[in-house]
């Protein structure tokens, strides 16, 4: 198959995009960029394969920053890059697949209104996703598009971890875990299986931490178990949302307070974690640079349920022989990594913190007996892989 092929990211605060070659697979991309921030403080900025930069543009205040807004620039922008007959097909990250897609599949009429019913459990992503299958159908209808899960990959998760401790009813309706984030940790799981196959065959915990955050209980590259549950709530502390929640919480609100289910909403999705906690950012590199107790007490609480959670998905595999870190905050924010790492010191981790500071693949100190890994997220390059026999297959 020849022409181009855009995979498209819509994550909770940025849209991530890449551009790919048919003919030369999912390993390269000609183009790659993102809009970080969205929701704040929007920064476009997309580089060619060199590392060149093609476009940085960064939006003000008073301009319209709204997902939506933000697509279209950035669409017109792929235009500009793309003739027309070049662009021959748009991969999608889809949150929330639901129990009917456990696989990639061709976007249609059909698709795109099962996708829709699933909004109300990711609101933060899953509107998004689909405003972009619906521009991008408005805009080249010739175009074939694809929706890949991030819940697919934890089809394989242990049925103990699949259920809530609730009637079962609920569960026959599709009241269960699902889980989210598949797409980084497939590329996760691909990427150990190249570089440290004896790892990859073992008992690794992954944590995705980006402004969405989750946790993933991988043995030999599958989904045993996983923080994330029903929505992308649960779990971590995140930029806006709170992880783990009693759910009498929510009662109280209902209740005591008659807040609408809109206002719970809202603030379940965009009033809480890091940034509900400081009353401000829900910026990790904002308050890693703040000198203000309330962005260390944020700090001091992600780190808390952190450290909670590798150990709960430790006791899920049985054991650790490897902590793999992704996404912005796990990238990018050594301090965070290595304070995570001490209060995980019990479980085997000792990091190299020269390592750690420089970012190294291997972080962990020499001997250490849990092997601790920095993997970029690279959820596009997954798109790219899972679109590519879908198209073409139309192709033919
Ligand atoms: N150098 C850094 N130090 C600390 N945090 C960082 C750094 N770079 C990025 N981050 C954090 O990463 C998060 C965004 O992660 P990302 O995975 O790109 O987001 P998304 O969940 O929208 O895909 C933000 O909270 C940002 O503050
Ligand atoms: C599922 C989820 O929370 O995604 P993101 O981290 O991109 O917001
Ligand atoms: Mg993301």
């Amino acid at each position: 198959m020849r022409g181009t092929i855009l995979a498209l990211n819509s994550g909770s605060s940025s849209l991530k995009f890449a551009l790919f070659e048919a003919d030369r697979g999912a390993r390269a991309a000609r183009v790659r960029g993102q809009i970080e921030g969205i929701g704040a403080t929007p920064h476009l900025i997309a580089k060619d394969a060199a590392g060149a930069c093609l476009i940085e543009r960064r939006w003000s205040a008073g301009e319209d920053g709204t997902h939506e807004a933000l697509l279209g620039t950035l669409l017109d922008w792929i235009d500009s890059q793309t003739g027309a007959a070049e662009l021959v097909g748009v991969g999608h990250r889809v949150v929330h697949g639901g129990r009917d897609f456990t696989a990639p599949v061709r976007v249609d009429a059909a698709v795109l209104a099962a996708l829709e019913a699933l909004c109300p459990l990711a609101p933060l992503h899953q509107p998004h996703a689909l405003n972009a299958m619906r521009a991008v159908a408005a805009h080249r209808p010739q175009v074939a598009q694809t929706a890949c899960f991030d819940t697919a990959f934890h089809a394989t998760m242990a049925e103990p971890a699949r259920h809530f401790a609730l009637p079962p009813d609920l569960a026959r309706e599709g009241v269960l875990r699902y889980g989210f984030h598949g797409l980084s940790y497939t590329h996760v799981a691909h990427t150990l299986a190249d570089i440290d196959p004896a790892l990859a065959a073992g008992r690794v915990v992954v944590a995705h931490l980006g402004a969405g955050a989750s946790l993933c209980a991988m043995a030999g590259g599958r989904s045993v178990d996983t923080s994330m549950g029903f929505s992308a709530l649960d779990g971590l502390v995140m930029a806006t949302r709170p992880g783990a929640l009693d759910p009498g919480v929510i009662l109280y609100l209902l209740q005591h307070k008659h807040w609408s289910p809109e206002r719970i909403e809202t603030l379940l999705y965009k009033e809480s974690g890091l940034k509900g906690l400081t009353g401000g950012t829900g910026d990790m590199r904002a308050l890693l640079e703040s000198t203000e107790p309330a962005a260390e007490a944020a700090i001091a609480l992600f780190l808390w349920r952190l450290a909670q959670g590798v150990g709960a998905m430790a006791a899920a595999l049985g054991g650790l022989d490897g902590l793999v870190f992704t996404g912005g905050i796990g990238e990018h924010a050594a301090p965070i990594r290595a304070r995570a790492c001490a209060r995980l010191a019990w479980l085997g981790l000792a990091l190299d913190q020269a390592a750690n500071e420089a970012a190294r693949p291997v972080i962990s100190a020499p001997g250490a007996p849990v092997t601790v890994r920095i993997v970029p997220a690279d959820e596009e390059r997954v798109i790219a892989d899972q679109s590519l026999p879908l198209l073409a297959e139309t192709d033919r």
